[in-house]
């Protein structure tokens, strides 16, 4: 079985759907947003950027209309969300699977966005964003994927370089630096392959 990875970040608005397209294009993965909340859907912004003839676009679980928190647009919606009837897709591909919000954003009165993570044992690459408070944030959401055990391939900055931000969440989490995106003007394909090979350079499935 290949290897999957959960996207997650320490706030909605990260950058989690960027960073997927990166990914997904990179490793030429399929990609998979379980819990979608609001338009427009991550699916459709990540079909956009990715283009390889490998890459399947798998669909939500839970496809919410409000964009809200996924608990709460699902109650909207008269129904609530159950980690059981969240399933895997069926590939041999490498998978990687978008969060929403941060990773305690709620999926029902009692579950959170990182147990999808936690369920199917999935390693998880963590967004942190470069603002002022955002090294607090970082090391709030790293404390507890330390406490639940959570295993963390890496960190990707997003957001203009600050070293000292980035050192002392790097030194904090102990997990590795992976890649940097910097604040750019538009979001394109190109701007996505080009850090897809960045990426590529220092890359190990390890
Ligand atoms: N480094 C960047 N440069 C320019 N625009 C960015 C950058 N990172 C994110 N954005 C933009 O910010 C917006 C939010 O990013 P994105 O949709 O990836 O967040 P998200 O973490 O996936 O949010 P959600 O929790 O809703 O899934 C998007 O319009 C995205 O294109
Ligand atoms: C609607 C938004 N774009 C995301 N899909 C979901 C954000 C969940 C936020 C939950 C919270 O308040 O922390
Ligand atoms: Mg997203």
């Amino acid at each position: 079985m290949s290897k999957s990875y959960f996207i997650t970040a320490i706030h909605t608005d990260s950058g989690k759907t960027l960073v997927s397209s990166i990914f997904t294009q990179a490793l030429h993965a399929d990609y998979w947003k379980p819990i979608q909340a609001g338009y427009p859907r991550d699916t459709d912004t990540v079909m956009k950027f990715v283009h390889n003839n490998k890459s399947r676009f798998h669909k939500e679980a839970y496809l919410l209309q409000a964009p809200m928190s996924p608990h709460a647009a699902a109650r909207l919606e008269h129904i609530e969300i159950h980690l059981d009837n969240i399933l895997m897709p069926r590939t041999e591909n490498t998978l990687i699977v978008e969060g929403a919000g941060g990773i305690l954003a709620p999926i029902s009165d009692t579950q959170f966005v990182i147990d999808i993570a936690a369920k199917f044992k999935l390693e998880v690459i963590l967004v942190c964003n470069i603002y002022l408070g955002s090294i607090n944030h970082s090391l709030l959401t790293i404390n507890e994927l330390k406490r639940r055990k959570i295993k963390v391939k890496g960190i990707v900055f997003n957001g203009p370089e600050n070293t000292e931000t980035e050192d002392i969440i790097l030194k904090h989490s102990g997990y590795p630096y992976l890649l940097r995106v910097k604040q750019e003007k538009k979001i394109t394909q190109e701007v996505v392959n080009r850090y897809a090979i960045e990426l590529m350079s220092t890359w190990s499935e390890k």
